[in-house]
Formats: structure tokens, sequence, C-alpha cells
């Protein structure tokens, strides 16, 4: 079973102001409201892949109410500490001429909640794999990530840590299976500055020296690049769309790869999976549909002038042919009701 962790959940609300002028009132075309927090979107897009997981964290509020609301709404199984207090953060995605995020603070969390998260978390065990992600509210310490981990250690799970600066870094002692920040987040780490996957490779072997077993470090338009746990590098383009909102992208990138590992697909193709699922989701508003990733994964093996895979070509018209089948019956229905 895949289980993510989302410590600071939240609903993104996205806007799509025309003109974003500080100190003047703003107006939006259009408002979107999504569920949002890096673990949640991982579990999304699993689900919209048909792989299990379980979606773990803490939420509070009449936010936090609405969102898990949500997530069963669209069948996606989670297992959340509520608070007593406070409310889970909106989180606000100005989707202007040039994107502008203004992510919140997260409610305080009490000592007793965190404990009783950590005893559900217990349920994790051997070929289990945990994905740990996001930031993390003030109130808990900066070490949580690989505090979890060390706790969980020795039990043969998988580690996937996709958390920004000293959270990431802490946790590479504990070789995680997976890490996958991005250019600006390893900039940041190294005081470089990286654009494309060919001048980040050298920082991946750094991170995967300190300690993690897989390395993929996505640069947005450019590309992105796997240092597997082979010691073999692999790099692929990014497919060409017209982007609408790349929130969830990096964490799209994630459930593609792990879609495709726990299956025991080889490296290279869930890398290229990856890439497509994160592309589809930065076409998407809000996290792709199982739609929208088969035709970027076909626009991306075109493009790399590569034949699809057997297996992701099986699923493609697998799905083709659902989505056919679900057409008909819905029409069907409906000439029967008139
Ligand atoms: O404030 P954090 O935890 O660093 O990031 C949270 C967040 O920006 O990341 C997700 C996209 O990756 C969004 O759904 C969410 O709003």
């Amino acid at each position: 079973m895949i289980y993510t962790m989302t410590l600071n959940p939240a609903l993104d609300y996205v806007m799509h102001p025309l003109t974003l002028d500080m100190g003047f009132t703003n107006r939006s075309s259009t408002e979107e409201l999504h569920c949002g927090g890096n673990g949640i979107n991982i579990s999304t897009l699993l689900n919209e892949l048909d792989v299990p997981s379980i979606a773990m964290g803490i939420a509070a509020g009449f936010t936090g109410d609405y969102l898990l609301r949500r997530l069963q709404e669209k069948g996606v199984a989670s297992n959340f500490v509520l608070l007593d207090r406070g409310y889970t953060r909106i989180n606000i995605k100005l989707n202007g001429i040039v994107m502008t995020m203004v992510n919140g603070m997260g409610p305080k969390i009490p000592e007793k909640k965190v404990d009783e998260l950590l005893g559900r978390m217990d349920v994790v065990g051997a070929g289990d794999t945990l994905v740990l992600t996001g930031s993390i509210p003030n109130s808990l310490p900066e070490d949580m990530y690989s505090q979890i981990m060390r706790r969980l250690g020795g039990r043969g799970i998988q580690f996937v840590v996709d958390a920004p600066g000293q959270l990431l870094m802490e946790a590479l002692e504990m070789h995680p299976f997976l890490i996958k920040p991005n250019n600006h987040e390893v900039g940041r780490i190294y005081g470089v500055d990286i654009e494309e996957p060919e001048e980040c490779m050298p920082y991946a072997h750094k991170l995967q020296e300190a300690g993690a077993r897989n390395v993929i470090i996505s640069c947005g338009g450019h590309g992105s690049l796997l240092l597997d746990e082979n010691g073999a590098e692999h790099v692929v383009p990014t497919a060409k769309i017209k982007l609408v909102n790349a929130t969830g992208a990096g964490d799209s990138m994630v459930a593609g790869f792990l879609s495709q590992v726990t299956r025991g697909v080889d490296y290279e193709t869930a890398l290229i999976f990856a890439s497509a699922c994160g592309t589809a989701t930065a076409a998407s508003k809000g996290i792709a549909k199982r739609a929208t990733i088969d035709r970027v994964v076909s626009a991306l093996y075109k493009k790399m002038g590569r034949a699809i895979p057997g297996t992701i070509a099986q699923d493609i018209q697998a799905n083709k042919d659902r989505a056919a089948a679900e057409a008909a019956a819905a029409e069907a229905e409906a000439t029967e009701k008139s």
C-alpha cells in the first residue's frame, strides 16, 4: 500500500485576476477550489490511475471537514487526525500573467495530536511506501520527517521525501527510496542557479551521496532527470502544452513514478510516465485526469521519437475502451429517460 502524509493540507483557491495591482482591489475572472497539499495531490492522482493509496495527515475546522468530504466523494481513501481548534489553511493561487501564490501557515498542532498521528502510522509496514511531502506547520519540529522515518525505520518501508531545504536534507540520512526536488530547490540548497537537467545532474549525484537512493529533479519546461539507485542517469524532455496551472505538477510526477515502479516497470519508463503526469496536471484545472495523462504520454513518446512500451500502450487502450463504454452507457440511459 502507498501511504501519503500531508501534515499541512490546504484548500487551494485558484483565482484568475486579469490585473494584479498591489494596494488596489483586483478582481478575478474565474475561481476554482481544489483539495490541496502535496500528499493529497499525490493520492488524488494515484486514485485517477486506479492505484490504491491512503492519504494521512492532520485536518481541522470547516475547511478540514470540506476537504475530507471532497476526498471521500472522489474515492480517495483517507485517515486524518482531526484537531479541536483552528482550521485547515486556504492557499491562494493567483493565476494571472505571472503565477503568484500565498500559502497559509496552518493550524497549531498540539503534541497529543502528533502522538495520535504517529500511533495511527503504526499500520505502515513491510513492503509499504510512505510519502512524506510538503511543508509542516510551524508548531512541529524541523526534523519531523526524519523523526517519523526513524520511528518506522527497520520495518522494510520505502520512504519518499519531497520537501523543501532542511526538511529534505535532514531526511537523507535515512536513505529514502526517492526524493524529488525541483531545480530551484536544489539551487537553493547548493547556492547555484541551475535550469537544465544536465546542469542539475552533478547535484543529483551529491544528493545520492548524501543518502537518497533515487533522485528525480524536475526542471519545469526544460525536462527532468533521474539518477537511479543503480547509478544510471536518465534525462527526459517535457511535452509541449498550454500551461493552465502548475500547482500540483511536481506531486503528479511523484505519483506517476510510484504508479509505475510499484508494478515493476523499469526506471526510465517510470520517469517518462512521471514527466507526462506532471505536464498533464500543468495543462489541467486541478490534478490531471487520466485522459489528459494518456494524451500527454503519447505526445511525449512522439517528441522523443520512441514507441510507447507495451504495458503503457495497453493501459491507454484499456482507458479508451472504458471511456467509450461509459459514454455509450450514458447515452443509452439518456435515450431511455427521454
Ligand atoms: O506550503 P507547502 O506545504 O509547501 O505547499 C502547499 C502547496 O502549495 O503545494 C501543493 C502543490 O504542490 C498545493 O496543493 C499546496 O497549496
